[in-house]
This record gives structure tokens, sequence and C-alpha cells, in this order.
């Protein structure tokens, strides 16, 4: 069944600001980066406030995977500085979670070992209200295998929240979704976005879904912020129709 979908309804979620804490301020200082004599990005200065919600859109090749990395300290600015509630990044740190297209469970551990990874003090209790939260109370003592598409992102999901993370980056989550599951997933990532705090950093080729999700849309092209827009209209009214919403969408679209 084809489901015509612009835009994400949340009209169950009130639109009330994240809780305060978690989050971590986000800034990037000049930073570039190159593979060799190509220039992937080329000078970025932004700062994103602790507990935003941003979307990166952007062409294939614009360099969204690319920040996210440096972001995660999995691989290091050519020039300029990352630094993550004040502090320049150095390397991987637990603060920073990220979230991919595939779930990447570990197949030989059940899901409840899977969302408490971390192990440490009390890591069951913390695991199964984290399961409780994404709507798999019931399914602690499954295989991975068993699991949907989607119920796979929602463990996903628990297993970055355990650690509490500052940040938390999401390239391309919802990408292998049907569209039903990606508007419960929307749904769900608002809600613990709101319930957790963190600082929320989507990467999405889907601009209905930057407008719908985000506080502010970045557009990234030829390794430039070619567009900084904010999404300042409440989430509780991003319906399809919403003529404010179909405005901002056509402005980040004209950027891209
Ligand atoms: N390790 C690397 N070595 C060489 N070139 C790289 C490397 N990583 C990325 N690139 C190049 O950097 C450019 C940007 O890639 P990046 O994956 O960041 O883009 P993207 O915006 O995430 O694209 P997509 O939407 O297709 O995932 C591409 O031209 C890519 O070939």
């Amino acid at each position: 069944m084809m489901v015509p979908l612009r835009a994400v309804e949340t009209p169950d979620i009130p639109d009330e600001p994240p809780m305060a804490g978690k989050g971590l301020e986000l800034a990037f200082d000049g930073i570039t980066k190159s593979f060799g004599d190509a220039a992937v990005l080329k000078g970025l200065d932004l700062t994103i406030p602790a507990g935003q919600f941003v979307a990166v859109v952007g062409r294939s090749g614009g360099g969204k995977t690319t920040l996210m990395r440096l972001i995660a300290g999995l691989d290091s600015p050519t020039t300029g500085a990352i630094r993550i509630a004040g502090t320049a990044r150095r390397g991987l740190q637990p603060d920073v979670r990220l979230l991919f297209q595939d779930a990447r469970l570990l197949p030989w551990q059940r899901v409840l070992s899977n969302v408490g990874i971390a192990r440490g003090p009390g890591w069951k209790e913390r695991a199964r209200a984290l399961l409780a939260e994404v709507g798999l109370a019931d399914r602690a003592g499954d295989w991975p295998y068993v699991l949907s598409g989607g119920q796979k992102q929602r463990v996903a999901l628990a297993r970055a929240l355990v650690t509490e993370p500052g940040i938390l980056l999401l390239d391309e989550p919802f990408g292998a979704l049907d569209a039903l599951t990606r508007v419960d997933m929307h749904r769900l990532l608002t809600k613990v976005w709101r319930q957790h705090g963190f600082t929320a950093v989507l990467i999405t080729h889907d601009v209905a879904e930057a407008v719908a999700l985000a506080d502010r849309v970045l557009v990234l092209r030829e390794g430039r912020v070619a567009a900084d827009i904010a999404i300042d209209i409440p989430r509780g009214t991003r319906a399809a129709g919403n003529p404010r919403l179909a405005e901002l969408e056509r402005r980040v679209l004209a950027a891209v």
C-alpha cells in the first residue's frame, strides 16, 4: 500500500521544550576536511545549542557522513576544531552515540543484552526501562533475528540511550523502513528526545522528515552550509497541509 506522507503528524505529543540537563552544546570552529586533493568540507562555523534538534540535508556526496564521523570522533578535521560543551573533541567519547540505517545488533545476544551492552551496576533494570520506553518491554528475551526492521531500530535506539549521551547522531536511521513504520519511529524519536534532552543531529535525504522533526535544518552543499533554516512552528501543528510548513519545506528544497 502506498501512503502519501508529506510530513509527520505528531498531534499526540505536546509542544514542550526538551527536559533540561543532558544535552551538550556542539560547536564547529572553521572545520575543513580534505581527502587528498578533494576538499569535502570547506569551512564550517556554527554552534548547535544544548538540546537542539538539528537535521542535516544535502545531495549525495555533500559531506554529511563525513561531518558525522568528525563529530563522533571517528575521524579528525584537516583544520579547525569541534567543541563539545566548550571542550575540543579528541577521539571517541561516550557522550556521543550513533544510530545508523542498519541497527547493528549483536546476533548472539538477546535483546536485553544488546541494550545493556555497556553493563555496569544496575544495567538490567536500566535496559528494561529503556526497552519499555521504546515499546518493547515484552521482547527482552528475544533474539534479534525474530524482530522486524522497525523493532531492531527501536532496540538500537534504546541501546544508544542507555549511557544517557549528551549528543545523539542519527545517520539516515529510518531510510530502510516503510512509510508507516517511519512515522512511528518519528513519534518515538520525538518522545525520547523530549524525555532525555540530548542534542540531536539527524542526517536525512528526506526534506519532509527534516522539517517535521527538527528545530533547525542545515543544508550542506559542496562542503558548506548553504542554508540554516529555523523550523519555527510547533511540532503539534506540523501536519501536511500546514502552509507555513510547506513554505519552510520549499525553502529547504530550494537550498538543496
Ligand atoms: N575516507 C575517504 N576517502 C576519500 N574520500 C572520501 C572518504 N570519505 C568520504 N569521501 C568523499 O567525500 C565526499 C563526501 O562524502 P560523504 O559520505 O560525506 O557524503 P554524504 O553527503 O554523506 O553522501 P551520501 O548522502 O551519499 O551518504 C564524497 O565525494 C566521498 O567520495
